[in-house]
């Protein structure tokens, strides 16, 4: 089996939503598919009215096939503090036509106010390791986990874009979607996390021949986190970057670096073993933070920001603008491409 879904950003990519079918007869809701986390939750029949903000709701006793995980509940906290946690059910979950029975379906009894206020997401879907899963006491698997038998490929892509629809796909790796070969690169999955090391960067522009700076040996280890909607990185990559882009500076007020939103930023390359994952300057250029108007806006915020007092780097949404990524579940492997 195999499938696709469509993965459409919401205002200034600060996330991409996927449909995702669930229950008998099929309800859509619209899901924030993320690599970092391993729960499949959604605003539900059970979530509070004073906790909704418009979003469509799973409405639990409308599926025939919907059945209590009795005694099982499930909470949540992310990187950025929110968090949620509910009550457990089994259902149908169908994304792109590939379909699982007897998904751990996590309904919202309570939700942080940054989900409320997130009208158009009606929930998350998990896809990195289920040793994540926070359903207690018994630890429920991922759609992934639980769909990888009957895939034809052991693996799910990630295509997103900027300002426009990309795409997840189930099953297969779809070779339009990516130029060049794919560079398979070694993944550490001990802590539940799609985590691999990244061996050094380098800037376009930096040593002015513009054959771009040396590579600088900033190790770092990182994990590829379609949840997290900008790239975060150690704080000398951050300085060495933004100190080649005139007018930036690291402003505590607007939460991090800022750039004029005129500046011509140069590439960053990542360099991720022999491959050099290059992420080209205006992905760097993030939301206008002085105006709802990125035409007149004067300052934007960075697309990369630091990962300083995190245990590893973020390579998140701005990242994966750049980069075709292949999750290969079957094979515990990263693969990436230039687009
Ligand atoms: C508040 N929202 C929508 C979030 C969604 C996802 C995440 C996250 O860290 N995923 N890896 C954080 C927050």
């Amino acid at each position: 089996d195999q499938g696709e879904v469509s993965a459409t950003p919401q205002l200034f990519d600060v996330e991409y939503l996927a449909p995702v079918q669930i229950g008998t007869p099929p309800q859509t809701l619209n899901l924030n598919f993320d690599t970092g986390s391993s729960d499949l939750w959604v605003f539900s029949s059970e979530t509070p009215q004073q906790s909704r903000g418009g979003q469509k709701i799973f409405e639990i006793e409308k599926s025939s096939s919907a059945q209590r995980l009795a005694n099982n509940t499930w909470a949540i906290s992310y990187g950025d503090g929110s968090r949620s946690s509910g009550n457990v059910y089994l259902d149908v979950v169908s994304v792109g036509g590939v379909n699982v029975f007897n998904q751990a379906v996590e309904s919202a009894t309570s939700v942080s106010s940054s989900f409320i206020s997130d009208a158009a997401s009606s929930g998350l879907l998990g896809l990195a390791f289920d040793k994540l899963n926070t359903v207690k006491p018994s630890k429920q698997k991922t759609f992934i986990t639980n769909a990888l038998e009957s895939l034809e490929l052991g693996v799910f892509t990630a295509n997103l874009k900027k300002s426009e629809p990309g795409n997840y796909n189930f099953g297969f790796i779809d070779e339009t979607e990516f130029t060049g070969p794919l560079n398979y690169v070694d993944v550490d999955s001990s802590d539940g996390f799609w985590a691999f090391q990244a061996t050094g960067y380098s800037v376009e522009g930096a040593s002015g021949n513009g054959t771009g700076s040396p590579v600088v040996p900033i190790a770092h280890n990182a994990i590829a986190d379609t949840g997290t909607t900008l790239l975060l990185l150690p704080a000398g990559i951050n300085q060495a970057y933004y100190r080649q882009v005139k007018g930036a500076k690291e402003d505590p007020q607007a939460g991090g670096w800022t750039v004029p939103c005129k500046a011509d930023l140069p590439d960053l390359t990542l360099h991720i073993g022999s491959y050099k994952a290059v992420i080209p300057g205006e992905l760097i250029l993030f939301a206008p933070i002085d105006t709802d108007d990125i035409k007149t806006a004067k300052t934007c915020f960075g697309g990369m920001q630091s990962s300083a007092g995190m245990p590893f780097a973020i390579y998140g949404d701005v990242f994966f603008k750049a980069q075709f990524t292949v999750f290969d579940v079957e094979n515990g492997k990263l693969a990436f491409a230039p687009k």
